[in-house]
Protein backbone atom coordinates (compact mmCIF):
# COMPACT_ATOMS: atom_id res chain seq x y z
CA UNK A 1 0.00 0.00 0.00
CA UNK A 2 1.53 3.44 -1.14
CA UNK A 3 1.97 5.52 2.23
CA UNK A 4 -0.19 9.08 1.25
CA UNK A 5 2.32 11.67 1.07
CA UNK A 6 2.40 13.78 4.10
CA UNK A 7 1.20 17.55 3.68
CA UNK A 8 2.98 20.30 5.76
CA UNK A 9 0.52 21.01 8.03
CA UNK A 10 1.10 17.39 9.47
CA UNK A 11 5.14 18.15 9.51
CA UNK A 12 4.14 21.73 11.13
CA UNK A 13 2.47 20.51 14.17
CA UNK A 14 6.26 19.02 15.15
CA UNK A 15 7.76 22.23 15.62
CA UNK A 16 9.37 22.28 19.06
CA UNK A 17 12.01 20.41 21.51
CA UNK A 18 9.19 17.48 22.51
CA UNK A 19 8.31 16.61 18.79
CA UNK A 20 11.10 17.66 15.90
CA UNK A 21 10.26 16.81 12.16
CA UNK A 22 11.82 18.48 9.24
CA UNK A 23 11.52 18.23 5.67
CA UNK A 24 14.85 17.27 3.92
CA UNK A 25 15.05 17.21 -0.13
CA UNK A 26 10.82 16.18 -0.15
CA UNK A 27 11.39 13.59 3.13
CA UNK A 28 10.27 14.29 6.76
CA UNK A 29 12.13 13.25 9.30
CA UNK A 30 11.76 12.78 12.92
CA UNK A 31 14.75 14.54 14.73
CA UNK A 32 13.51 15.05 17.79
CA UNK A 33 15.90 11.97 19.39
CA UNK A 34 19.08 13.29 17.58
CA UNK A 35 18.57 16.95 18.48
CA UNK A 36 20.82 16.44 22.01
CA UNK A 37 23.36 14.66 19.65
CA UNK A 38 24.08 17.07 16.59
CA UNK A 39 27.43 18.63 16.48
CA UNK A 40 25.87 21.19 15.77
CA UNK A 41 23.92 22.27 18.50
CA UNK A 42 19.46 21.71 18.57
CA UNK A 43 19.27 24.98 18.03
CA UNK A 44 20.05 25.13 14.23
CA UNK A 45 17.63 22.27 13.88
CA UNK A 46 15.07 23.99 15.75
CA UNK A 47 14.48 26.94 13.48
CA UNK A 48 13.62 24.71 10.76
CA UNK A 49 10.95 22.51 13.12
CA UNK A 50 8.03 21.84 11.22
CA UNK A 51 9.64 23.12 7.91
CA UNK A 52 11.49 22.64 5.51
CA UNK A 53 15.68 22.84 6.02
CA UNK A 54 16.87 22.08 2.87
CA UNK A 55 16.28 25.47 0.53
CA UNK A 56 16.59 28.86 0.97
CA UNK A 57 15.93 31.23 -1.93
CA UNK A 58 19.74 32.76 -1.46
CA UNK A 59 22.22 31.84 -3.98
CA UNK A 60 25.76 31.49 -4.07
CA UNK A 61 28.04 32.47 -6.71
CA UNK A 62 28.04 29.51 -9.36
CA UNK A 63 24.59 27.92 -9.20
CA UNK A 64 21.38 30.01 -7.98
CA UNK A 65 18.42 29.36 -5.87
CA UNK A 66 20.87 26.42 -4.31
CA UNK A 67 20.67 25.55 -0.73
CA UNK A 68 22.39 27.37 1.78
CA UNK A 69 20.98 25.33 4.80
CA UNK A 70 21.59 21.92 5.03
CA UNK A 71 23.38 20.63 2.28
CA UNK A 72 27.50 22.47 2.72
CA UNK A 73 27.72 20.81 5.75
CA UNK A 74 26.09 17.26 5.58
CA UNK A 75 27.26 15.12 2.87
CA UNK A 76 23.95 13.89 0.92
CA UNK A 77 23.57 10.41 2.65
CA UNK A 78 24.08 11.56 6.58
CA UNK A 79 20.36 10.89 7.17
CA UNK A 80 19.99 7.83 5.71
CA UNK A 81 23.61 6.92 7.21
CA UNK A 82 22.85 8.12 10.81
CA UNK A 83 18.70 8.46 11.01
CA UNK A 84 17.53 5.07 12.21
CA UNK A 85 14.89 3.85 9.49
CA UNK A 86 11.67 4.07 11.79
CA UNK A 87 12.56 7.85 12.20
CA UNK A 88 12.66 8.32 8.44
CA UNK A 89 8.55 9.31 8.46
CA UNK A 90 8.03 9.49 4.27
CA UNK A 91 7.44 11.50 1.67
CA UNK A 92 6.04 15.07 1.95
CA UNK A 93 3.62 16.48 -0.48
CA UNK A 94 6.13 19.50 -1.51
CA UNK A 95 2.91 21.14 -3.10
CA UNK A 96 1.54 21.90 0.63
CA UNK A 97 5.04 23.45 2.00
CA UNK A 98 5.14 27.37 1.18
CA UNK A 99 8.91 28.48 0.81
CA UNK A 100 9.74 31.41 3.03
CA UNK A 101 11.37 34.08 1.67
CA UNK A 102 14.52 34.88 3.45
CA UNK A 103 15.61 38.24 3.98
CA UNK A 104 18.27 38.72 1.51
CA UNK A 105 21.97 40.34 2.60
CA UNK A 106 21.60 43.97 1.45
CA UNK A 107 24.77 43.48 -0.36
CA UNK A 108 23.01 40.52 -1.96
CA UNK A 109 21.73 42.84 -5.02
CA UNK A 110 25.32 43.99 -5.41
CA UNK A 111 27.14 40.35 -5.77
CA UNK A 112 23.92 39.40 -8.18
CA UNK A 113 24.97 41.81 -10.44
CA UNK A 114 28.92 40.86 -10.38
CA UNK A 115 28.10 37.51 -10.92
CA UNK A 116 26.24 38.20 -14.09
CA UNK A 117 28.98 40.73 -15.20
CA UNK A 118 32.22 38.57 -13.85
CA UNK A 119 35.24 38.50 -16.04
CA UNK A 120 35.61 35.76 -18.25
CA UNK A 121 37.29 32.88 -17.42
CA UNK A 122 40.27 33.78 -20.11
CA UNK A 123 40.81 37.11 -18.19
CA UNK A 124 42.34 34.98 -15.69
CA UNK A 125 45.83 34.87 -15.92
CA UNK A 126 47.19 33.15 -12.73
CA UNK A 127 45.68 31.87 -9.13
CA UNK A 128 45.30 35.59 -8.03
CA UNK A 129 42.73 36.45 -10.75
CA UNK A 130 40.79 33.51 -9.51
CA UNK A 131 40.68 34.75 -5.69
CA UNK A 132 39.60 38.16 -6.92
CA UNK A 133 36.65 37.03 -8.67
CA UNK A 134 35.90 34.71 -5.98
CA UNK A 135 36.23 37.62 -3.37
CA UNK A 136 33.15 38.95 -5.56
CA UNK A 137 31.44 36.25 -6.42
CA UNK A 138 31.01 33.98 -3.59
CA UNK A 139 28.43 34.59 -0.35
CA UNK A 140 30.23 36.29 2.52
CA UNK A 141 29.83 33.33 4.66
CA UNK A 142 31.32 31.02 2.37
CA UNK A 143 34.08 33.67 1.19
CA UNK A 144 34.61 34.33 5.21
CA UNK A 145 35.33 30.59 5.63
CA UNK A 146 37.62 29.63 2.73
CA UNK A 147 39.47 32.88 3.18
CA UNK A 148 39.97 33.31 6.95
CA UNK A 149 43.21 32.04 8.82
CA UNK A 150 43.67 32.22 12.31
CA UNK A 151 43.80 35.34 14.99
CA UNK A 152 46.03 38.11 13.03
CA UNK A 153 46.41 35.93 9.73
CA UNK A 154 49.64 36.98 9.99
CA UNK A 155 50.67 33.35 8.97
CA UNK A 156 48.20 33.20 6.62
CA UNK A 157 50.10 36.21 4.37
CA UNK A 158 53.60 34.87 5.63
CA UNK A 159 53.14 31.50 3.60
CA UNK A 160 52.72 33.56 0.53
CA UNK A 161 55.35 36.30 1.81
CA UNK A 162 57.69 33.42 2.78
CA UNK A 163 58.48 32.25 -0.94
CA UNK A 164 58.78 35.82 -1.80
CA UNK A 165 62.35 35.80 0.61
CA UNK A 166 63.79 32.65 -1.32
CA UNK A 167 65.38 34.16 -4.83
CA UNK A 168 66.69 31.14 -7.45
CA UNK A 169 70.05 31.25 -9.16
CA UNK A 170 69.39 30.19 -12.72
CA UNK A 171 71.84 27.81 -14.52
CA UNK A 172 72.17 28.93 -18.38
CA UNK A 173 73.12 27.16 -21.61
CA UNK A 174 71.10 23.71 -20.54
CA UNK A 175 69.58 21.97 -23.00
CA UNK A 176 65.68 22.64 -21.82
CA UNK A 177 64.29 22.19 -25.33
CA UNK A 178 62.27 19.32 -23.77
CA UNK A 179 61.01 19.67 -20.50
CA UNK A 180 59.46 16.97 -18.08
CA UNK A 181 57.89 17.90 -15.07
CA UNK A 182 56.13 14.41 -13.90
CA UNK A 183 57.69 12.41 -10.76
CA UNK A 184 56.46 10.24 -8.33
CA UNK A 185 54.39 11.04 -4.93
CA UNK A 186 54.25 7.82 -2.30
CA UNK A 187 54.51 5.75 -5.11
CA UNK A 188 51.78 7.56 -7.69
CA UNK A 189 53.31 8.42 -10.73
CA UNK A 190 52.10 12.36 -11.33
CA UNK A 191 52.62 14.67 -14.30
CA UNK A 192 53.18 17.76 -12.15
CA UNK A 193 54.29 17.92 -8.44
CA UNK A 194 51.12 19.52 -6.65
CA UNK A 195 48.27 17.86 -5.19
CA UNK A 196 44.66 19.32 -4.60
CA UNK A 197 45.01 19.48 -0.60
CA UNK A 198 41.69 18.59 1.97
CA UNK A 199 39.31 21.63 2.43
CA UNK A 200 36.26 21.04 3.98
CA UNK A 201 32.58 22.30 2.91
CA UNK A 202 33.23 22.52 -0.33
CA UNK A 203 29.36 23.03 -1.48
CA UNK A 204 30.15 26.05 0.42
CA UNK A 205 31.58 27.27 -2.88
CA UNK A 206 29.51 25.03 -5.66
CA UNK A 207 26.77 23.22 -5.60
CA UNK A 208 28.78 20.14 -6.32
CA UNK A 209 31.40 20.33 -3.87
CA UNK A 210 34.15 18.30 -4.11
CA UNK A 211 33.21 15.76 -7.20
CA UNK A 212 34.20 18.88 -8.99
CA UNK A 213 38.15 19.02 -7.84
CA UNK A 214 37.58 15.04 -8.56
CA UNK A 215 37.17 15.95 -12.34
CA UNK A 216 39.85 18.23 -12.62
CA UNK A 217 42.52 16.44 -11.04
CA UNK A 218 41.66 13.12 -13.44
CA UNK A 219 42.00 15.29 -16.55
CA UNK A 220 45.52 16.63 -15.14
CA UNK A 221 46.44 13.36 -13.69
CA UNK A 222 47.19 14.94 -9.93
CA UNK A 223 46.47 13.27 -7.24
CA UNK A 224 43.56 14.45 -5.06
CA UNK A 225 42.92 14.47 -0.91
CA UNK A 226 39.28 13.76 0.20
CA UNK A 227 38.96 15.74 3.40
CA UNK A 228 36.84 14.11 6.62
CA UNK A 229 34.69 17.12 6.15
CA UNK A 230 33.77 17.01 2.79
CA UNK A 231 30.71 18.55 1.95
CA UNK A 232 29.74 15.50 -0.67
CA UNK A 233 30.26 11.81 1.25
CA UNK A 234 33.22 10.11 0.68
CA UNK A 235 31.72 7.30 -1.55
CA UNK A 236 30.63 10.75 -3.83
CA UNK A 237 34.03 11.61 -4.00
CA UNK A 238 35.68 8.09 -4.67
CA UNK A 239 32.57 7.26 -7.51
CA UNK A 240 33.21 10.67 -9.58
CA UNK A 241 37.07 9.39 -9.68
CA UNK A 242 38.40 7.81 -13.02
CA UNK A 243 39.77 4.35 -12.83
CA UNK A 244 43.48 5.30 -13.05
CA UNK A 245 43.03 7.99 -10.57
CA UNK A 246 44.23 8.20 -7.22
CA UNK A 247 42.71 9.82 -4.19
CA UNK A 248 44.28 9.84 -0.76
CA UNK A 249 42.35 10.29 2.36
CA UNK A 250 42.55 13.22 5.34
CA UNK A 251 41.73 12.04 8.53
CA UNK A 252 40.58 13.86 11.62
CA UNK A 253 41.30 11.31 14.30
CA UNK A 254 37.59 11.11 15.69
CA UNK A 255 37.84 10.26 19.82
CA UNK A 256 36.09 7.50 19.24
CA UNK A 257 38.41 4.84 17.51
CA UNK A 258 36.13 2.82 16.27
CA UNK A 259 34.80 5.16 13.71
CA UNK A 260 38.26 6.15 12.76
CA UNK A 261 38.87 2.41 12.22
CA UNK A 262 35.95 1.84 9.72
CA UNK A 263 36.73 4.87 8.37
CA UNK A 264 40.58 4.33 7.45
CA UNK A 265 39.20 0.55 6.42
CA UNK A 266 36.58 1.68 4.04
CA UNK A 267 38.66 4.50 2.65
CA UNK A 268 41.19 1.40 1.73
CA UNK A 269 38.74 -0.73 0.36
CA UNK A 270 38.00 1.87 -1.82
CA UNK A 271 41.50 2.46 -3.07
CA UNK A 272 42.65 5.10 -1.08
CA UNK A 273 46.70 4.43 -1.50
CA UNK A 274 47.28 6.65 1.71
CA UNK A 275 46.19 8.23 4.99
CA UNK A 276 47.06 12.04 5.97
CA UNK A 277 46.62 12.25 9.62
CA UNK A 278 46.33 16.02 10.41
CA UNK A 279 48.31 16.61 13.41
CA UNK A 280 48.03 20.38 14.23
CA UNK A 281 44.57 20.90 14.71
CA UNK A 282 43.58 19.40 18.03
CA UNK A 283 41.30 22.06 18.19
CA UNK A 284 40.48 24.42 15.27
CA UNK A 285 41.80 27.52 15.31
CA UNK A 286 39.90 31.39 15.77
CA UNK A 287 39.10 32.38 12.37
CA UNK A 288 37.98 35.15 13.39
CA UNK A 289 36.06 36.24 9.89
CA UNK A 290 34.29 33.20 9.63
CA UNK A 291 33.13 33.86 13.22
CA UNK A 292 31.60 36.80 12.52
CA UNK A 293 29.94 36.19 9.73
CA UNK A 294 28.69 33.00 11.88
CA UNK A 295 27.63 35.36 14.40
CA UNK A 296 25.04 37.24 12.58
CA UNK A 297 23.28 34.26 11.98
CA UNK A 298 20.82 33.38 14.24
CA UNK A 299 20.76 29.84 13.71
CA UNK A 300 24.44 29.92 13.97
CA UNK A 301 24.57 29.01 17.51
CA UNK A 302 26.88 26.09 18.45
CA UNK A 303 25.94 23.97 21.48
CA UNK A 304 27.82 20.53 22.41
CA UNK A 305 26.23 17.40 22.62
CA UNK A 306 25.64 18.14 26.06
CA UNK A 307 23.81 21.16 25.51
CA UNK A 308 26.63 23.08 27.83
CA UNK A 309 27.21 26.02 26.04
CA UNK A 310 30.31 26.38 23.77
CA UNK A 311 31.54 29.69 22.07
CA UNK A 312 28.82 30.21 19.62
CA UNK A 313 31.25 32.63 17.87
CA UNK A 314 33.82 29.16 16.76
CA UNK A 315 31.08 29.43 13.94
CA UNK A 316 30.59 25.83 11.78
CA UNK A 317 34.27 25.46 11.93
CA UNK A 318 33.94 24.08 15.42
CA UNK A 319 30.29 22.61 15.32
CA UNK A 320 31.47 20.25 12.36
CA UNK A 321 34.82 19.59 14.39
CA UNK A 322 33.90 18.84 17.67
CA UNK A 323 34.88 14.73 17.60
CA UNK A 324 38.10 15.74 17.12
CA UNK A 325 40.18 13.91 19.40
CA UNK A 326 42.85 16.75 20.98
CA UNK A 327 44.67 13.44 23.30
CA UNK A 328 46.16 12.00 19.79
CA UNK A 329 49.47 11.38 20.25
CA UNK A 330 52.74 9.82 18.86
CA UNK A 331 51.97 6.77 20.93
CA UNK A 332 48.63 6.52 18.90
CA UNK A 333 50.66 6.14 15.68
CA UNK A 334 51.75 2.74 15.18
CA UNK A 335 48.12 1.62 15.89
CA UNK A 336 47.38 3.10 12.35
CA UNK A 337 50.23 1.22 10.85
CA UNK A 338 47.98 -1.98 12.41
CA UNK A 339 45.08 -1.32 10.93
CA UNK A 340 45.90 -0.16 7.32
CA UNK A 341 48.20 -1.10 4.84
CA UNK A 342 48.13 2.63 3.10
CA UNK A 343 50.96 4.84 3.39
CA UNK A 344 50.82 7.02 6.40
CA UNK A 345 51.73 10.78 6.48
CA UNK A 346 51.75 13.65 9.38
CA UNK A 347 49.79 16.30 7.97
CA UNK A 348 50.43 19.47 9.89
CA UNK A 349 54.38 19.24 11.18
CA UNK A 350 55.98 22.27 11.99
CA UNK A 351 59.43 21.41 13.51
CA UNK A 352 62.46 19.59 12.69
CA UNK A 353 62.43 17.68 15.90
CA UNK A 354 59.09 16.00 15.06
CA UNK A 355 60.32 15.45 11.24
CA UNK A 356 63.08 13.25 12.69
CA UNK A 357 60.07 11.68 15.18
CA UNK A 358 58.47 10.69 12.03
CA UNK A 359 61.53 9.08 10.71
CA UNK A 360 61.59 7.35 13.41
CA UNK A 361 58.47 5.76 14.27
CA UNK A 362 58.56 4.91 10.79
CA UNK A 363 55.46 6.82 9.06
CA UNK A 364 55.96 7.23 4.98
CA UNK A 365 56.12 10.89 4.97
CA UNK A 366 55.38 14.41 6.60
CA UNK A 367 53.18 17.38 5.53
CA UNK A 368 55.55 20.66 6.94
CA UNK A 369 52.32 22.59 7.09
CA UNK A 370 50.57 25.35 9.20
CA UNK A 371 47.05 24.67 7.84
CA UNK A 372 47.11 27.57 5.66
CA UNK A 373 47.62 29.54 8.85
CA UNK A 374 43.95 28.55 10.08
CA UNK A 375 45.42 27.09 13.35
CA UNK A 376 48.74 28.22 15.26
CA UNK A 377 48.96 32.01 14.50
CA UNK A 378 52.66 33.25 13.76
CA UNK A 379 53.33 29.43 13.07
CA UNK A 380 56.26 29.55 10.49
CA UNK A 381 55.37 29.06 6.79
CA UNK A 382 55.91 25.01 5.08
CA UNK A 383 58.92 26.27 3.07
CA UNK A 384 60.42 27.60 5.86
CA UNK A 385 60.49 24.61 7.77
CA UNK A 386 61.71 22.94 4.89
CA UNK A 387 64.49 25.28 4.34
CA UNK A 388 65.88 24.72 7.71
CA UNK A 389 65.20 20.77 8.00
CA UNK A 390 66.71 19.27 5.06
CA UNK A 391 70.48 19.80 5.63
CA UNK A 392 69.73 18.33 9.50
CA UNK A 393 68.21 15.19 7.91
CA UNK A 394 70.97 15.20 5.09
CA UNK A 395 73.28 15.73 8.03
CA UNK A 396 71.60 12.91 9.92
CA UNK A 397 71.13 10.52 6.41
CA UNK A 398 67.37 10.55 6.81
CA UNK A 399 66.75 12.69 3.99
CA UNK A 400 65.48 9.45 1.85
CA UNK A 401 63.79 8.02 4.89
CA UNK A 402 60.42 9.78 4.24
CA UNK A 403 58.93 11.99 1.34
CA UNK A 404 58.31 15.37 2.46
CA UNK A 405 55.77 17.76 1.37
CA UNK A 406 54.58 21.08 2.24
CA UNK A 407 51.40 22.89 1.78
CA UNK A 408 50.53 26.93 2.37
CA UNK A 409 50.60 30.07 0.25
CA UNK A 410 51.62 28.39 -3.35
CA UNK A 411 50.15 30.52 -5.59
CA UNK A 412 52.59 29.89 -8.43
CA UNK A 413 54.75 27.44 -10.29
CA UNK A 414 57.91 29.30 -8.97
CA UNK A 415 56.16 28.27 -5.94
CA UNK A 416 56.22 25.08 -6.59
CA UNK A 417 59.99 25.14 -8.03
CA UNK A 418 61.08 26.36 -4.81
CA UNK A 419 60.07 23.91 -2.62
CA UNK A 420 61.57 20.91 -4.95
CA UNK A 421 64.92 22.18 -4.95
CA UNK A 422 64.57 22.41 -1.89
CA UNK A 423 63.65 18.68 -1.27
CA UNK A 424 60.00 18.56 -1.15
CA UNK A 425 58.72 15.22 -2.72
CA UNK A 426 55.60 17.57 -3.98
CA UNK A 427 53.10 20.25 -2.88
CA UNK A 428 49.62 20.73 -1.73
CA UNK A 429 47.27 23.25 -3.12
CA UNK A 430 43.91 24.88 -0.89
CA UNK A 431 42.27 27.90 -1.59
CA UNK A 432 42.93 28.70 -5.24
CA UNK A 433 41.12 25.24 -6.32
CA UNK A 434 38.20 26.23 -3.79
CA UNK A 435 38.50 29.78 -5.35
CA UNK A 436 38.48 29.02 -8.99
CA UNK A 437 35.85 26.17 -8.44
CA UNK A 438 33.61 29.04 -6.94
CA UNK A 439 34.09 31.46 -9.86
CA UNK A 440 33.97 29.56 -12.32
CA UNK A 441 33.31 26.02 -11.68
CA UNK A 442 35.15 22.74 -13.47
CA UNK A 443 36.20 25.10 -16.07
CA UNK A 444 38.11 27.40 -13.49
CA UNK A 445 39.52 24.65 -11.73
CA UNK A 446 41.04 22.83 -15.40
CA UNK A 447 42.15 26.54 -16.03
CA UNK A 448 44.09 26.95 -12.81
CA UNK A 449 45.76 23.75 -13.18
CA UNK A 450 46.90 24.51 -16.46
CA UNK A 451 48.36 27.91 -15.86
CA UNK A 452 50.50 26.31 -13.12
CA UNK A 453 51.45 23.48 -15.79
CA UNK A 454 52.60 26.66 -18.30
CA UNK A 455 53.88 28.36 -15.76
CA UNK A 456 56.05 25.16 -14.33
CA UNK A 457 56.90 24.40 -17.47
CA UNK A 458 58.25 28.46 -18.19
CA UNK A 459 59.97 28.27 -14.94
CA UNK A 460 62.11 25.11 -15.41
CA UNK A 461 63.59 25.86 -18.84
CA UNK A 462 64.49 29.55 -17.73
CA UNK A 463 66.04 28.12 -14.26
CA UNK A 464 68.05 25.34 -16.44
CA UNK A 465 66.39 22.26 -15.49
CA UNK A 466 64.85 19.62 -17.77
CA UNK A 467 63.75 17.38 -15.50
CA UNK A 468 62.53 17.32 -11.81
CA UNK A 469 65.44 15.49 -10.70
CA UNK A 470 67.39 18.32 -11.98
CA UNK A 471 65.97 20.97 -9.63
CA UNK A 472 68.84 21.12 -6.43
CA UNK A 473 69.03 23.32 -3.72
CA UNK A 474 72.46 25.08 -5.60
CA UNK A 475 69.62 26.58 -7.53
CA UNK A 476 67.98 28.79 -4.69
CA UNK A 477 69.25 30.95 -1.99
CA UNK A 478 67.65 31.02 1.41
CA UNK A 479 69.32 33.03 3.07
CA UNK A 480 67.00 35.59 3.59
CA UNK A 481 63.96 33.33 4.46
CA UNK A 482 64.19 33.20 8.24
CA UNK A 483 64.12 37.41 7.95
CA UNK A 484 60.16 37.86 8.94
CA UNK A 485 58.54 40.89 8.17
CA UNK A 486 54.65 40.85 8.59
CA UNK A 487 53.43 43.42 6.06
CA UNK A 488 50.13 44.88 7.61
CA UNK A 489 48.33 43.57 4.81
CA UNK A 490 49.66 41.54 1.31
CA UNK A 491 50.04 43.97 -1.27
CA UNK A 492 49.87 41.62 -3.98
CA UNK A 493 46.83 39.97 -3.35
CA UNK A 494 45.29 42.85 -2.08
CA UNK A 495 46.23 45.68 -4.01
CA UNK A 496 47.02 44.56 -7.56
CA UNK A 497 44.36 42.02 -8.03
CA UNK A 498 41.67 43.80 -5.84
CA UNK A 499 39.00 44.04 -8.43
CA UNK A 500 37.86 46.95 -7.21
CA UNK A 501 41.51 48.39 -8.23
CA UNK A 502 42.40 45.75 -11.38
CA UNK A 503 40.25 47.24 -14.36
CA UNK A 504 40.17 43.77 -15.56
CA UNK A 505 38.19 43.20 -12.13
CA UNK A 506 36.02 45.69 -12.43
CA UNK A 507 32.52 44.27 -14.01
CA UNK A 508 31.71 45.54 -17.02
C1 LIG B 1 41.38 26.78 2.87
C2 LIG B 1 41.02 25.64 3.78
C3 LIG B 1 42.02 24.83 4.29
C4 LIG B 1 41.71 23.75 5.12
C5 LIG B 1 40.34 23.51 5.46
C6 LIG B 1 39.32 24.31 4.94
C7 LIG B 1 39.66 25.38 4.10
C8 LIG B 1 38.56 26.24 3.55
N1 LIG B 1 40.06 22.49 6.36
S1 LIG B 1 39.34 23.01 7.77
O1 LIG B 1 38.07 23.58 7.46
O2 LIG B 1 39.27 21.92 8.72
O3 LIG B 1 40.32 24.02 8.29
C9 LIG B 1 40.93 21.45 6.43
C10 LIG B 1 40.53 20.13 6.84
O4 LIG B 1 39.34 19.81 6.93
N2 LIG B 1 41.53 19.23 7.11
C11 LIG B 1 42.87 19.52 6.93
O5 LIG B 1 43.74 18.67 7.19
N3 LIG B 1 43.27 20.75 6.46
C12 LIG B 1 42.33 21.68 6.18
N4 LIG B 1 42.68 22.86 5.59
C13 LIG B 1 44.14 23.15 5.35
C14 LIG B 1 44.57 22.66 3.94
O6 LIG B 1 44.63 21.25 3.89
C15 LIG B 1 45.95 23.20 3.59
O7 LIG B 1 46.84 22.93 4.65
C16 LIG B 1 45.93 24.70 3.28
O8 LIG B 1 44.74 25.03 2.60
C17 LIG B 1 47.10 25.07 2.38
O9 LIG B 1 47.14 26.44 2.20
P1 LIG B 1 46.54 27.18 0.91
O10 LIG B 1 45.06 27.22 1.11
O11 LIG B 1 47.17 28.53 0.98
O12 LIG B 1 46.94 26.42 -0.31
Amino acid sequence: MVNSLLSSDEIAKHNNATSCWVIIHGKAYDVTEFLPEHPGGSKIILKYAGKDATESVLTIGFAPNFSQEFEPIHPPDTLDKYLDRSKHMGEVDMSTVVVEAKTVDPSESERQEYIKNKPSLEQCYNLLDFEAVAKRVMKRTAWAYYSSGADDEITLRENHAAFHRIWFRPKILVNVENIDMSTTMLGTKVSIPFYVTATALGKLGHHEGEVVLTKAAAKHSVVQMIPTLASCSFDEIVDAKEDTQVQWLQLYVNKNRAITKSIVKHAERRGCKALFITVDAPQLGRREKDMRTKFDDSGASVQSASEKPVDRSQGAARAISSFIDPSLSWKDIPWFRSITNMKIVLKGVQRVEDVIKACEIGVDGVVLSNHGGRQLDTAPSGIEILAATMPILKAKGLDKKLEIFIDGGIRRASDIVKAICLGAKGVGIGRPFLYAMSAYGLPGVDRAMQLLKDEMEMNMRLIGAPSIADLDDSMVDTRAVALHSTPIEDALSAKTYDPLVAPAFKSK
